[in-house]
């Protein structure tokens, strides 16, 4: 037990059962086997996130210092990151929300030139004009 247990998102989410209960907060794993029981939240939270990355739902709550003691009984290793995991709470969707912003963007900035040579070839054609009727008179 000297050394903390490393475990990777795949091995924690195998934990993912009521009798085999595993949470990662904070990039550090905990066996909430024992503790499904004992939540004041109740177990159906906890089976909501058993075998996957909680700390939102966990901070999200407001957790007490009492709570993270018993947070701190339950460690059993620390979540070794590896480079190709996602991290869950940045959904991939996200990758797509930019692309759209830009391509409205892009209408936007297309709607304001056309806007604009519009109104500036109606002023030129309008001084053409204006100029065509002063020849005239002359
Ligand atoms: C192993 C991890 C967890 C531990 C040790 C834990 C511990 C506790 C404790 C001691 C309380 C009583 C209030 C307090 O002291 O803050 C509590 C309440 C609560 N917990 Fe957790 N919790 C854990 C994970 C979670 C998760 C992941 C969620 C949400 C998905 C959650 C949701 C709640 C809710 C909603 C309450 C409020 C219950 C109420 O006020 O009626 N907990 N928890």
């Amino acid at each position: 037990m000297a050394s903390t247990q490393e475990f990777t998102y795949q091995d924690v989410a195998e934990h993912n059962t009521k009798k085999d209960l595993y949470l990662v907060i904070h990039d550090v794993v905990y066996d909430a086997t024992k503790f499904v029981d004992e939540h004041p939240g109740g177990e159906e939270v906890l089976l909501d996130v058993a075998g996957q990355d909680s700390t939102e739902a966990f901070e999200d709550v407001g957790h007490s210092d009492e709570a993270r003691e018993t947070l701190e009984a339950l460690k059993v290793g620390v979540l070794k990151r590896k480079s190709g995991d996602p991290k869950p709470k940045t959904p991939l969707p996200g990758a797509v929300a930019p692309a759209a912003n830009t391509q409205s963007a892009g209408l936007g900035v297309g709607l304001y030139a056309i806007v604009l040579i519009g109104g500036l070839a109606a002023f030129y054609a309008y001084q053409y004009l204006q100029q065509q009727q002063g020849a005239q008179k002359a």
